[in-house]
């Protein structure tokens, strides 16, 4: 598996190349989307966040072609998409929207196992696919696979638009405003199985929200486009909060970057704590996964002065501080692009 954290080496990393992809659409006095360039590698997930209008679900849907880019090449896995069959294309790529789109007079078996019907696969074979697809998106298929999509809540329907997008096994899903008609509980829920579930099946995700906080928490590389589609920056949540490319930047990410970044480090991206250790004050115990937050919320609340992090590093809370704030070497080269 290529190392999402450094530059792509060669055209063998990267999953999704838009060249130069522009749209106009038909009677607009200006382009949705200018030529935009962006490099997506295998196992990704990039995140396009903007505000409302600036071409983000234009961009995403000419990677499927269900729009056509005016100018400019797409190419996936270093084919062509524009020579494509565009229903072959589609059916290897998983596509998630907010509305969810299920077939309502459908089970949601028959909704899951659409695409391999397509393409041919025998009953027994979809059957198996649409069992372990429930399991994978935490629903029982016992008592989900007969009911229709209205029997289910919006959050279940969305796990199940997930499972249909993964059907037939596409290393490309697209994934546009999935959570967002979902109540903030849920949706909470959602984007944290969602994390877990890439762990497990690396595709390459390209996801589109509006919502800052959830690019931040997904995207191991976030798109900040400007109006009119400028890509304002291209880069690590860690790197977009320690260094905003421009006052645009700055301002969606909005405020308290800095403690937003203590959410999103962990403990284990650290540098080791400078200076003597002192013997004295209470001691938490951390693991190298807890984020700094995590970490520093104990702390505060035990009114513990020092914490151990698991297999070695022990540290102050003024120590911990300055290496979240000083440890920046660690991620210098990250997403480089
Ligand atoms: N079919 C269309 N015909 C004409 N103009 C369109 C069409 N679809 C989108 N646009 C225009 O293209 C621009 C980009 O729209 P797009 O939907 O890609 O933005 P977005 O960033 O996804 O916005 P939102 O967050 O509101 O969904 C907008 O100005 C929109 O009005």
């Amino acid at each position: 598996m290529s190392d999402l954290h450094a530059p792509a080496r060669d055209d063998a990393d990267v999953m999704i190349r838009l060249e130069g992809v522009s749209k106009r659409f038909p009677h607009a006095g200006a382009d949705a989307v200018r030529p935009l360039d962006m490099s997506i590698r295998r196992g990704e997930f990039v995140v396009l966040v903007g505000p409302s209008g600036c071409g983000k679900t234009t961009t995403l849907r000419m990677i499927n072609r269900l729009i056509e880019p005016s100018g400019g090449r797409i190419l996936i896995d270093g084919k062509d998409a524009a020579a494509a069959d565009p229903d072959q294309l589609r059916r290897g790529i998983g596509y998630v929207i907010q509305q969810v789109g299920l077939i309502p007079h459908m089970t949601i078996a028959q909704n899951i196992g659409l695409v391999p019907g397509m393409l041919g696969w025998d009953r027994t074979r979809i059957a198996a696919r649409v069992d372990e697809l429930l399991h994978l998106v935490g629903l029982d298929p016992e008592e989900y696979r007969r009911r229709y999509p209205k029997q289910l809540s919006g959050g279940q329907q969305q796990r199940v638009g997930v499972a249909r997008a993964l059907a037939a096994d596409p290393p490309v899903m697209l994934m546009d405003e999935p959570f967002g008609a979902i109540d903030p509980i849920t949706r909470d829920r959602l984007q944290e199985e969602l994390l877990q579930l890439q762990q497990r099946i690396r595709k390459t995700i390209v996801f589109v929200t509006h919502d800052i906080d959830e690019a931040l928490r997904l995207g191991d590389r976030i798109a900040i486009f400007a109006e009119g589609s400028r890509l304002a920056q291209f880069d690590t949540p860690l790197e977009i909060l320690a260094n905003p490319a421009d006052d645009f930047v700055r301002s969606f990410i909005g405020e308290r970057a800095a403690i937003r970044r203590l959410s999103l480090l962990r403990m284990s991206d650290l540098p080791a704590a400078p200076g003597p250790e002192s013997a004295a004050g209470s001691v938490v115990p951390a693991a190298p996964e807890e984020t700094v937050a995590a970490v520093l919320d104990r702390m505060l609340a035990a009114g513990a002065e020092r914490v151990e992090v698991a297999g070695g590093t022990s540290f102050s809370v003024q120590q911990m501080l300055f290496a979240a704030t000083h440890g920046r070497q660690l991620h210098d080269g990250r997403g480089a692009q």
